[in-house]
């Protein structure tokens, strides 16, 4: 077989059918990105490839990032401010090595799926990719809008702070039909959980002020939220989304969150059992509010963030230099926090991804204590990160599969930052085919295409489309 020839990952009969016949064509609900509103609207050409490629001056891809610099590529043709052929002939030399790493395929695929480049890339063609994706680039086809449109994308929910005006997304809507896709908005109060931040205390008051709340306690904090969720709603709002690095479950009185946040807002001293009493409290309060609103809630856990504090200190947050996490007892806070939930009859539709695939069993066949209502309420989350992977997306899917009910899956999503990401969810659904075609192959599902197929497509769009509620 050769590179990414029309049946890679595809290994059975029954998995080509699949994924040729049923899956490919399905549109894209990508419902989890950290793609730039702004950027959206304001549909700009990128002027070259390792601008959209690698680093845009603002965001990047980090993925890109750790393998140039597990390659001894200097900071500066990475996201320091080198020359920008020198930064691909840099990826160009990283990638040639990356054998196994799915970022190999992602990149030919990139290039084949966008770019018509075949053969693959290496320190030896850099130029001449270089010299052919330019000139795309800079054509009317390549211009953000038309990359969404043309892959078939019909949902981007990108990554929003409670307190952002959602200025990109209210202009977005009203483009929407002539755009053919909807940019909506998911909201990320990861700043709001942040109470050992320095930074907590001013949050509170740019939370207070978009939402014309003065935060001042618990319940105030709760109805400044719920007045975001309204407006994140009235865009086309329908996810929370949750970095919780670590958690651990501590119940407490109003009367004590009151008296942390308090703390917490004068940057006065907290305990660990501060810190984590007001994460079980303000957890608590948004998956009431996601059960108000008939939103899922989404839990992205168990991973080390920034662990490079040098690094983190010079260039930021999400640059790299992020792990999974090794929480070991994160799955069983987990279960506190939803049997806690289900005494008040208050767990929302949940997907759960931990960046620790030890965690997933636990998740897993934890849900199956709470599923009522709603077909699929919580889910395993797909292979997320550093799991993104074919091993990983089959590991999460014979999980889902054996433990619950994988027709039900709302499937893949990008996580990325970069708009030629889309060949994410054919990887994916290429994965999916193969995982189903060798059930079928070793008898354990019947010979029947018209019955897959439907599943298959079912995963690759229709579950998103009808769990999410975006079209309602
Ligand atoms: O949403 C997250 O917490 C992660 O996806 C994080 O943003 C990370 O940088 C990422 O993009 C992984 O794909």
């Amino acid at each position: 077989m050769t590179l990414l020839s029309k049946d890679f990952l595809l290994t059975n009969e029954m998995g080509k059918k699949l994924f040729h016949d049923h899956a490919a064509n399905m549109p894209i609900i990508d419902y989890h990105c950290h793609l730039v509103p702004k950027e959206i609207y304001e549909n700009k050409n990128y002027p070259n490839l390792t601008r959209i490629w690698i680093n845009d001056g603002n965001f990047g891809d980090h993925y890109k990032w750790r393998l140039m610099r597990a390659n001894g590529v200097p900071e500066e043709l990475i996201t320091g401010d080198g020359d920008e052929y020198e930064k691909l002939v840099a990826w160009a030399k990283t990638i040639e090595k990356a054998i196994g790493n799915p970022l190999y395929e992602w990149t030919h695929l990139e290039l084949q799926r966008f770019f018509h480049i075949d053969e693959p890339f290496t320190s030896k063609n850099v130029k001449s990719v270089w010299d052919k994706a330019n000139q795309l680039l800079a054509t009317d086809a390549f211009k953000p809008r038309n990359l969404i449109k043309n892959m078939n994308v019909k949902v981007v929910c990108t990554t929003d702070d409670p307190a952002s005006d959602l200025k990109y997304h209210k202009l977005l809507k009203a483009e929407e039909a002539e755009n053919g896709f909807k940019v909506l908005p998911a909201m990320r109060p990861d700043k709001a959980f942040a109470i050992e931040a320095d930074t907590y205390g001013a949050y509170l008051k740019e939370l207070g002020a978009i939402s014309k709340v003065d935060i001042k306690d618990y319940d105030s904090l709760v109805k400044a939220f719920d007045t975001r969720f309204a407006y994140f709603e009235s865009l086309g709002g329908r996810l929370s989304d949750h970095g919780l690095n670590t958690f651990h479950f501590v119940k407490v009185s109003k009367s004590e969150l009151d008296t942390i946040i308090a703390k917490g807002a004068e940057n006065a001293p907290l305990t660990q059992h501060d810190i984590d009493a007001y994460a079980t409290g303000l957890i608590e309060a948004l998956m009431r509010l996601n059960k108000k609103y008939n939103w899922t809630m989404q839990y992205h856990m168990n991973a080390i963030r920034s662990a490079n504090k040098p690094m983190f200190k010079k260039i930021g947050a999400d640059t790299g230099f992020d792990s999974m996490g090794t929480q070991p007892d994160i799955a069983q806070e987990i279960m506190k926090l939803l049997t806690d939930m289900q005494n008040e009859d208050n767990i929302p539709k949940t997907i759960l991804y931990s960046l620790n695939p030890n965690d997933w069993m636990q998740l897993a066949t934890g849900m199956g204590d709470f599923y009522e209502g709603d077909a699929q309420k919580l889910q395993l989350g797909c292979a997320w990160w550093f799991n993104d992977t074919r091993e990983g997306m089959r590991e999460q899917l014979r999980i889902m599969a054996q433990q619950s009910l994988l027709a039900n899956f709302v499937g893949m999503l990008t996580d990325s930052r970069s708009f030629l990401s889309y060949p994410r969810h054919e990887y994916f659904r290429r994965v999916l085919c193969d995982y189903i075609g060798e059930l079928v192959q070793r008898g354990q599902l019947p010979d029947d295409e018209a019955y897959l197929g439907q599943i298959v497509e079912d995963i690759s769009y229709n579950n998103a489309h009808d769990y999410f509620g975006f079209f309602k």
